[in-house]
């Protein structure tokens, strides 16, 4: 018998799902992990303080600002942008190794750093989550608890900001209710188009 050698994975898609804060992007993209384990989701660095819950390597890398500086400096992130007072960035290197190894890849990230990835891989797919109302937006802030009042307004204040560029995106998804609004983004990430 022959060998075969393994065919080569097909790229896949990259997909940025940005939207302001408190919209639901955490809680829809762990319904999307759920509806379609497939999917490989990066885990960006930050300079923020984890919330209580959140563990180093898990839903981030928490760095230092030193440590930040080092990533920049030698090239190691694929976009970076300062967010409500702390830096976030996503490493390079595991997208284009998931990417090129035929797994979906999701990156959850504001709307600055969509932007530089939208000027390096103009071929991904830009998505972004919607409130069903600013109104709307504020109580799922608020009601969320993990800021203080000062802090939830600086991001309200950036919030609108973000709902302005929502034209900047290829599909805008309102986040009414959860599973709906999940599905409708694996939908997006699983479907490769003709
Ligand atoms: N540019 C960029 N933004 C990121 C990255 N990781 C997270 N963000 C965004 O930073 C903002 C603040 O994130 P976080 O402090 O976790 O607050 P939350 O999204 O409101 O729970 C959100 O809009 C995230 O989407 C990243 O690697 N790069
Ligand atoms: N479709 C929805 N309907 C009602 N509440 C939601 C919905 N999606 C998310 N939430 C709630 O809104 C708050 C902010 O969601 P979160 O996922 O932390 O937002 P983000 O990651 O965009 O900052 C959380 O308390 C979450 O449970």
């Amino acid at each position: 018998m022959t060998e075969q050698a393994a065919p080569t994975p097909q790229p896949a898609r990259l997909t940025v799902l940005s939207g302001p804060s408190g919209v639901g992007k955490g809680t829809v993209v762990a319904e999307v992990r759920r509806l379609f384990p497939h999917v490989w989701v990066s885990i960006s660095c930050t300079t923020r303080r984890p919330r209580p819950g959140e563990a180093d390597g898990v839903q981030y890398h928490f760095l230092s600002d030193a440590e930040f500086d080092d990533l920049i400096a030698s090239d190691r992130l694929l976009e970076y942008a300062s967010f409500a007072g702390h830096r976030y960035g996503t490493p390079r290197k595991p997208v284009e190794q998931h990417l090129a190894a035929g797994r979906p890849t999701l990156l959850e990230i504001e709307l600055q750093g969509a932007r530089q990835i939208r000027q390096r891989m103009p071929e991904a797919r830009f998505v972004f989550l919607a409130p069903p109302s600013v109104r709307e937006l504020r109580d799922r802030l608020v009601g969320r608890g993990t800021e203080a009042t000062e802090v939830v307004e600086a991001r309200l204040a950036q919030a609108e900001v973000e709902l302005e560029a929502h034209d900047e995106f290829d599909v805008v998804v309102v986040n009414d209710d959860v599973e709906r609004a999940a599905a409708e983004v694996v939908s997006l990430i699983s479907v490769v188009d003709a």
